[in-house]
């Protein structure tokens, strides 16, 4: 890191700038011209503040008489966010925001005000003190309080205003030694805080892979055995895919983005599993022959992973969603057809909308006479996630006092 630390807040500053001000997500990929560690240093800032955007500027409201320009305003927010949530890192962080602000296309003049809100604000000591977690899009919202009770929407806001865990998916039969890490009940390791993730044991050897618990569990609920043909779509990066493959499964992966099939490809190799990959748009796709099993991740609003993606509903609002639901329908039909006699079919959707789960679900057994759906049968799976209709509904503040999980939905059909 250079000494002010300038580089990551600055790169933390241009992603703050790409979310807040222009509406687009966060970019996947690298940030040119810095470090590993400050490339994460400037994504974790950017997360912090996003996910604490009501706090920043609440602490910030006092001491403001008419809001900055945005370029100023992000650096406050960045500098009290920083604070607030990243101590251990925050030497000289007003000296480092009275710099970006000179550095800033016409923030010098407000380099005295940066200077005097942020000495404030240090000296506060407990900055975000009893704030309240901050709430969920107001379209989101509306959609989680006619969904659930309002207890339970706060309880998700609390899980998603914290940072999340690192959890990782074991290679069956491996032994894995990181004594920091703790077992979740349905295998996976759960690691707090921010860590280097090519840095841990096992990582070289391919013996793990990054992926939340709640993400882990739609391959259990396939349950697919050796040999058995399996076919997994929307695969890439291919958390899911390794998974299936580990199990021993002949496992086709399909997907139709060829940057995210290139890391399916990177992780398959490092792990040292086997799959087919196609690349293909499965709107147009047919395969050769049917399946035992098929594991179909639609894409989504990804409204269940926004502790992960805090970005998403500055670039993505409910117009969005409809297309969507459209799209997810129309790949469970033609993936259907691709099942055997008695073949089972996983649907699942990283969202917290029932437009995306429950009601894909009900509709799918409106329209294929015959469909049913098996409930989970994993004996970690706590009796209130699942649906009266068998459905496994994943939210945030399940295992709260564990850490939380991603936002899922996940149903099991089989065509009989
Ligand atoms: C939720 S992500 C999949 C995550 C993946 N299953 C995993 O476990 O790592 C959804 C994926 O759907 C893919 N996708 C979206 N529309 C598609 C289509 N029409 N045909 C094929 N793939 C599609 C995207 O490229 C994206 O990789």
């Amino acid at each position: 890191m250079d000494k002010a630390g300038l580089g990551a807040r600055g790169a933390a500053l241009h992603l703050l700038w790409g979310v807040l001000v222009e509406g687009r997500p966060m970019p996947e990929g690298g940030l040119p011209g810095l470090s590993p560690s400050d490339q994460a240093r400037a994504r974790r800032l950017a997360l912090h503040v996003l996910r604490n955007l009501a706090r920043c500027d609440a602490v910030l409201e006092p001491f403001l008489q008419k809001a900055p320009p945005p370029g100023v305003l992000n650096i406050l927010r960045l500098a009290v966010a920083e604070l607030a949530l990243d101590a251990g890192q925050a030497h000289g962080v007003v000296s480092a925001a009275v710099d970006l602000a000179r550095g800033e296309k016409g923030g010098a003049a407000f380099s005295g005000l940066v200077n005097a809100v942020l000495r404030k604000v240090a000296a506060k000591g407990d900055v975000f003190g009893d704030l309240a977690a901050p709430v969920m899009a107001p379209w989101l919202r509306g959609a989680m309080i006619k969904t659930w009770d309002k207890k339970v929407v706060q309880a998700i806001e609390a899980v998603q205003a914290l940072a999340p865990p690192l959890d990782l998916t074991l290679k069956p039969g491996v032994g894995v030694d990181i004594p920091e890490a703790v077992a979740l009940p349905n295998g996976s390791l759960r690691l707090a805080g921010s860590v280097q993730v090519s840095a841990l044991p096992g990582y070289a050897t391919g013996d793990w892979w990054v992926q939340d618990a709640a993400a882990a569990m739609a391959v259990p609920l396939l349950d697919p055995k050796p040999g058995e043909k399996v076919l997994d779509l929307c695969a890439a990066p291919g958390g899911k895919t390794m998974q299936l493959a580990a199990t021993g499964a002949d496992v086709m992966a399909v997907d139709m983005s060829p940057a995210r099939m290139a890391v399916l490809a990177e992780n398959l190799k490092r792990t040292g599993l086997t799959a087919t990959l196609v690349e293909a748009d499965l709107r147009k796709w047919q395969p050769d022959g049917l399946f035992d099993a098929i594991l179909l991740d639609a894409p989504c609003s990804a409204t269940g992973t926004l502790r992960r993606h805090p970005d998403l509903p500055f670039a993505k609002g409910a117009d969005q969603v409809k297309p969507l639901v459209a799209l997810q329908a129309d790949l469970l039909d033609r993936a259907l057809a691709w099942l055997a006699p008695g073949g089972r079919l996983v649907f699942v959707t990283c969202s917290l909308l029932p437009e995306e789960g429950e009601k894909q679900l009900a509709g799918a057994l409106r329209r294929h006479p015959g469909l049913t759906v098996e409930r989970p049968a994993m004996d970690w799976v706590e009796a209130s996630w699942i649906t009266p209709e068998g459905g496994l509904r994943l939210r945030p503040d399940h295992w709260a006092d564990k850490g939380g999980m991603d936002g899922f939905f996940m149903a099991r059909f089989r065509r009989v």
